[in-house]
């Protein structure tokens, strides 16, 4: 069942087009990526979806209702991972969770949150005083505590460091197991491909692409690099060039070291041509193609940008 429906949403403000006809459905149950580069309208799209923004035209649907009409109900099932500025300094822990639970009819026990969350022995400390990592986790506490069907969560790991980023997407995968529906807003192609089951790339206002990390991967004719070294006494230059194999973009040498960078399925041709020709090579590598080289490919942007 479709728990997100966006169909051909436009807006504008004023002569800045930053949505142009967006449409996506997430299903219950998953984790859907909005990717984008800055001012890639990610933020809108959201918002229109959250029933804060209304679009100039097209049609939104959340859990089957408006969210601009039917805003107040659905607001009962939704959670919004809030940014850094918006809890008081001075808030503890307990008193946070407590107060977010107490917008809700049927919220979760928030003792429960803060044991899954690891962060029981803060129970009592201030706002102010938490880690980056406590922090977000907090955050992302505040976004379940009212048992929501569907979760926003926007920039999950920014500031983190690995270990804590690693920890927050072992909670995310937990929040999933659970059932709860997740639109994951993020600039960390790495994460996306850990957490999300589809993800939509917008790019100037319009969806460019939408798919499975790994079909976003593969969908992308995005360039990858192999490279060999050479065997001294081997027949050393292969007879024909690499440079004239199909889908070959560059080839560099130095050394006995060769890196060839291409398109498609030049890999196989190269290391075929080479075994034709009897070169013997070693250290031979093709690198991984990453979602960061399809976002590359898709929006001519890197995603860190
Ligand atoms: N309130 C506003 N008034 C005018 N222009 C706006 C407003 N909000 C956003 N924009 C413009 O609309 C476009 C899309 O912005 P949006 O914030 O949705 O993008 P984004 O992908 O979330 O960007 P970022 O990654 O930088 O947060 C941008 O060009 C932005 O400058």
């Amino acid at each position: 069942m479709a728990v997100i429906e966006v169909q051909e949403i436009s807006k504008r403000y004023g002569d800045q087009t930053a949505l142009r006809r967006v449409s996506f459905s997430v299903e219950e149950g998953e984790v859907f990526g909005i990717l984008g580069p800055n001012g890639a309208g990610k933020t809108t799209a959201v918002e229109c979806v959250e029933g804060l923004r209304r679009p100039d035209s097209g049609a939104v649907r959340v859990l089957g209702s408006d969210p601009l009409r039917q805003g107040s109900k659905l607001r009962e099932h939704i959670g919004v991972q809030l940014q850094n500025t918006q809890l008081p300094e001075n808030i503890k822990v307990w008193e946070a969770l407590d107060l977010y639970a107490s917008f809700y009819a049927r919220p979760r026990d928030w003792r429960e949150l803060l044991e899954r969350w690891g962060l029981a022995d803060k129970r009592g400390a201030r706002f102010a005083k938490l880690s980056g990592g406590q922090k977000q986790r907090l955050f992302i506490a505040l976004a379940l505590v009212g048992n929501p069907k569907v979760a926003f969560l926007d920039e999950l790991t920014t500031g983190l460091d690995p270990q804590a980023r690693q920890t927050t997407w072992d909670l995310v995968k937990r929040v999933r197991a659970e059932g709860v529906t997740v639109i994951l807003v993020s600039h960390f192609m790495d994460e996306v491909e850990e957490l999300c089951d589809r993800a939509a790339v917008l790019d100037k206002g319009a969806v460019v692409a939408l798919d499975t990390p790994q079909g976003l991967i593969e969908g992308t004719d995005a360039e990858y690099r192999m490279s060999f070294r050479l065997v001294n006494g081997s027949a050393a230059e292969p007879s024909l060039p690499l440079e004239s194999l199909d889908g070959v973009t560059s080839v560099s040498r130095t050394g006995d070291l060769v890196v060839v960078a291409g398109r498609g399925d030049f890999a196989a041709l190269v290391t075929a041509h080479l075994a034709r020709e009897r070169v013997l090579v070693r250290d031979l590598r093709v690198d991984k193609r990453t979602l960061d080289d399809a976002f590359i490919a898709l929006t001519g942007r890197s995603s860190d940008a």
